[in-house]
């Protein structure tokens, strides 16, 4: 990762890198996602790629071919590949995706996503910007979770929290987040439930000087109106289970 893409504020480290995929990559992903995989939860849907992962977060892949669509094979996960962030992981390469969308008024609770996965996470924003609230971990009070479809209430810290050890960072449609180290470890990550994101300027928003349309929201007087936004998530996940090979490999042949 190039040392110009990185936040400054928030624990190392976390990377954004605006229009990581250009609208033509952008609008056929959206296309792509199929109508009728999603899962709904309370607060938002999401669909997991290539599956759930189990009760003790295990992938179970079903064969030796690619476990991701070619739709985010390429050119997302290739580019994050080749980014090479996630070399180091359990496999070298990324082998999830989940998939969130987000209806104005949506969000996600303060979490942390856990031991499931390598801790590298790279997220890819779609149709509309949002502000993701990243906070330093504090003694209690919060839980590790993997896919989050049971995330509890009241956990964590206030949206609006202007105490030092937290931050605003505003993801555009087709930018790049990556976080890893200490900010995977070390932080919590959530969006507020509002219909719009509001004070956005230089000095509440971590990666202004990042962004790839600052103007944009200076126009709109510091405020984002939120549209649906859908999110990739990608990450290693260390656990895999072979289905094919444990179940017909053996005796065959
Ligand atoms: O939509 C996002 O950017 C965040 C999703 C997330 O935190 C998760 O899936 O663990
Ligand atoms: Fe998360």
């Amino acid at each position: 990762m190039q040392d110009r893409h990185r936040v400054p504020g928030p624990p190392e480290s976390i990377f954004y890198i605006p229009n990581f995929i250009t609208k033509a990559e952008e609008a056929k992903i959206l296309e792509s996602i199929p109508p009728n995989k999603w899962i709904a939860l309370s607060h938002r849907r999401l669909q997991a790629w290539p599956a759930r992962l189990t009760a003790t977060n295990t992938l179970i892949t079903s064969s030796s071919a690619s476990s991701l669509p070619s739709w985010l094979q390429d050119p997302v996960v290739s580019r994050i590949q080749a980014l090479g962030v996630i070399q180091g992981s359990t496999h070298g390469d990324v082998n999830h995706c989940l998939i969130n969308e987000y209806l104005p008024g949506q969000g996600i609770m303060p979490h942390e996503d856990g031991g499931a996965y390598w801790p590298v996470v790279a997220t890819v924003s779609l149709g509309a910007s949002v502000v993701l609230h990243v906070t330093a971990k504090i003694a209690s009070g919060h839980m590790a979770e993997g896919e989050g479809e049971s995330r509890k209430e009241g956990e964590g810290v206030e949206e609006e929290s202007r105490n030092e050890g937290s931050w605003r960072i505003l993801q555009e449609p087709r930018s790049l987040l990556v976080t890893f180290g200490a900010a995977y470890t070390e932080t919590l990550h959530g969006i507020a439930e509002v219909e719009e994101d509001v004070g956005l300027r230089e000095g509440t928003v971590a990666n202004w000087n990042l962004l790839g349309d600052r103007e944009g929201i200076v126009k709109a007087g510091g405020r984002n109106v939120r549209g649906t936004r859908v999110s990739l998530t990608l990450r290693d996940v260390r656990k895999v289970s072979k289905l094919g090979g444990k179940l017909f490999g053996k005796g065959r042949s």
